[in-house]
C-alpha cells in the first residue's frame, strides 16, 4: 500500500526553483531514499512533505492526508527528524523527550524509546555534552516519539565517525522492522545502498530516476569488471565467446573483463576448463556513483 503519494511538486524560492516536478511514491513499511547532492533540493521535498513548507504545485498526500490542509492530523502520523537538531544546549535528554511527548495525545513510552536508541545512561545528560551519534539518536527517538507510522530522516549520518554512522544504520533498520516507514534524504552513496528498499535519485530538484538500488545500477547497463592473473597464457576469444563478457583488456599482467550478469562466475568457469587458474581476483561491481553519473551527467560526491 502506498503510504506517501507526491505529484509533479513544484517549489520556487525568490531566486531559486528549488523542486521542479518532483513525483514519486513511498510503500508503507519501506526505507525509501532520497539521494542527491547538496543543493538538489532534497530537503525541500521531504519539508513539503512534512508540511514545514508550501508547495508552489502539485500534490502530497501522506495516509491520503493533505500537509497543507491537514496539518494537526499529519502530525499524528508522521514524525520528521530535523537536519541540524534545534534543542537548547542545556536541555537534558530526560527533558527533551518528555517535553516532545506532551504535544502527542497518546505518545509513546519515552524511557522504551531510550533503550531502543541505546541512550539509557545518557537519561540525565545535557544535549550539549552528548555526542555527535548521540545526538542523532536523540533525533530519532524524537521523531518517533509521536508513534508515527512515518519517520523522515534528514542526513542522518552526517558528520558522524564510520562506528556511529554504522550504528545508526542498524538502529535505522530497526525502527524499519518495528513497522515505521522510514523516507531516507542522504547524499551518502553507501548509506543509501546499504540501507533503502528503494530510491530517488534528485538533481537540480528533478527525479533523475527511481528504483531499487541494484535496479538503477542495472538501469545504466550494470557494467561489472572482473580483474586477475592467469596462471597460463589466456586467448581474449575465449572470454569474448560468453554471453556475459563485453570487452577484455590488459593492464600489465593483469586481465581485465568486462561485462554484466554473472560475469565473475562464467569468466572462472571458462578458465578452469583451459586450465587456467585467475590469480589475484577482483571482482569490481558498478556503484550508485556510476549510476548518478550515467543519469545526470554529474558526480554525486
Ligand atoms: N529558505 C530558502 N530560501 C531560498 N533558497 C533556499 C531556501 N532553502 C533552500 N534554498 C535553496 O534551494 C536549493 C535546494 O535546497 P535544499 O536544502 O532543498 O537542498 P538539499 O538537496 O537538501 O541540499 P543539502 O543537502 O545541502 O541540504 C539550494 O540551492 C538552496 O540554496
Amino acid at each position: 500500500m502506498k503510504i506517501i503519494e507526491v505529484r509533479n511538486l513544484r517549489k520556487q524560492y525568490p531566486k531559486h526553483l528549488a523542486v521542479d516536478d518532483v513525483s514519486f511514491e513511498v510503500a508503507e513499511g519501506e526505507i525509501f531514499g532520497i539521494l542527491g547532492p547538496n543543493g538538489a533540493g532534497k530537503t525541500t521535498t521531504v519539508e513539503c512533505v512534512a508540511g514545514l513548507r508550501v508547495p508552489d504545485g502539485g500534490t502530497v498526500r501522506v495516509a491520503g492526508l493533505d500537509p497543507q490542509l491537514n496539518r494537526g492530523e499529519l502530525r499524528q502520523v508522521l514524525g520528521m527528524q530535523l537536519q541540524s537538531a534545534a534543542l537548547p544546549e542545556k536541555i537534558k535528554v530526560w527533558e527533551a523527550l518528555d517535553l516532545y511527548a506532551s504535544f502527542y495525545p497518546d505518545p509513546a513510552d519515552w524511557s522504551e524509546l531510550l533503550e531502543r536508541v541505546g541512550l539509557t545512561a545518557k537519561r540525565d545528560t545535557a544535549f550539549k555534552k552528548l555526542s555527535g551519534g548521540q545526538r542523532q539518536r536523540l533525533s530519532v527517538a524524537l521523531a518517533l516519539v509521536g508513534r508515527p507510522r512515518v519517520a523522515v530522516l534528514d542526513e542522518l549520518t552526517t558528520g558522524l565517525d564510520p562506528q556511529a554512522r554504522r550504528d545508526t544504520w542498524e538502529l535505522v533498520e530497526q525502527v524499519r522492522d518495528s513497522g515505521v516507514t522510514i523516507v531516507l534524504v542522504t547524499h551518502f552513496m553507501e548509506e543509501a545502498e546499504r540501507l533503502c528498499d528503494r530510491l530517488a535519485l534528485i538533481d537540480a530538484g528533478r527525479v533523475a530516476a527511481t528504483d531499487t538500488p541494484q535496479g538503477l545500477i542495472a538501469q545504466v547497463g550494470g557494467e561489472q569488471r572482473v580483474w586477475f592473473r592467469p596462471s597460463a597464457p589466456v586467448e581474449d576469444g575465449i572470454l569474448l565467446a560468453l554471453p556475459e563478457v563485453h570487452e577484455v583488456r590488459r593492464s600489465g599482467n593483469q586481465v581485465v573483463v568486462s561485462g554484466s550478469g554473472n560475469l565473475a562466475p562464467a569468466v572462472t568457469l571458462a578458465l578452469a576448463q583451459h586450465q587456467i587458474v585467475p590469480g589475484d581476483l577482483r571482482i569490481v561491481q558498478a556503484t550508485l556513483d556510476d549510476a548518478f553519473l550515467a543519469l545526470t551527467g554529474r558526480k554525486l560526491s
